[in-house]
């Protein structure tokens, strides 16, 4: 029995100048599931994740989250609705501290106006006391609580990815979009992470995944699209989608 579709993306198109980043993609993320989004160099997918994420607005085609039409609708509304990426949080330079970075881009919260800001004050400390709470729980969930107090530059690679989705299920996401969650990890945070993810979807967390690394894409997604440029060219599991000749076509830039 196949699972139910969370989002449904039907025909949706974004162009950059003459480039058509997007070009009709039509595909489904399932309730339950991890989706891979794979495909070579330019085929679309950080774009396509900016598109679901209210960071692209497409110019074409429809985005239905749980049947309900949301295409186009700003970053903080998709967030709202369950729906985040992962980004790159931790600055070079930054002076913050692990957890100080975990909290410095605050997670849609009512009261976010002037006029909440300044009549809610109560429920606003509250609301913040409850998302550094949140934030330590998060920090020990992933691993790096002991780091907390540490300067967040000095984080491995691997720790910032783990970093980066403490930040994504502060915003207690239904839907986590993660783009290449295993670049410049090493193995054995690639392993966490891998494991964070399992453990998240047996919790019931949809995920999808932009990832080129072919290995822990199989590790991790029951099903794959794989894009090509800017379409969906082969959906199935990873064996199907990579047995497919029109997917070692597209990988070799060869049409097929
Ligand atoms: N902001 C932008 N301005 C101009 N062109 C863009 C922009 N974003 C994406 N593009 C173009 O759209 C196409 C798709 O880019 P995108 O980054 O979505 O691909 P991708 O599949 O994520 O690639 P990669 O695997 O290399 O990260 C590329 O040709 C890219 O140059």
């Amino acid at each position: 029995m196949n699972p139910s579709p969370f989002l449904q993306v039907h025909g949706l198109t974004r162009r950059y100048g003459g480039v058509a980043a997007l070009d009709g993609v039509t595909l489904d993320l399932a309730r339950g599931q991890v989706t891979g989004l794979i495909g070579p160099n330019g085929a679309g997918k950080t774009t396509l994740l900016n598109a679901l994420t209210g960071l692209a607005r497409p110019e074409a085609g429809t985005v239905l989250l749980e049947g309900e039409n949301v295409t186009g609708l700003p970053a903080h509304v998709m967030a709202a609705k369950g729906v985040v990426r992962s980004f790159q949080i931790v600055r070079e330079l930054s002076s913050l501290t692990v957890f100080e970075t975990l909290l410095a881009a605050p997670p849609a919260q009512s009261g976010e106006t002037v006029t909440g800001a300044l009549f809610g004050r109560r429920k606003w400390w509250a609301q913040e006391r409850a998302n550094a709470d949140l934030a330590r729980a998060l920090l020990e969930r992933v691993g790096l609580v002991k780091l907390a107090d540490q300067s967040s530059a000095m984080l491995s690679g691997g720790q910032k990815k783990l970093l980066e989705m403490a930040r994504a299920l502060l915003m207690k996401p239904r839907l986590i979009l993660l783009d290449e969650p295993g670049a410049g990890v090493s193995p054995p945070l690639r392993l966490e992470i891998v494991r964070l993810v399992r453990e998240l979807k047996a919790e019931g967390l949809s995920f999808g995944i932009v990832e080129h690394d072919m290995h822990l894409v199989e590790e991790v997604c029951d099903h794959v699209h794989v894009l090509a440029q800017g379409r969906a060219l082969v959906s199935g599991t990873f064996a199907e989608a990579t047995a497919d000749p029109r997917v070692v076509s597209a990988y070799l830039g060869v049409a097929a």
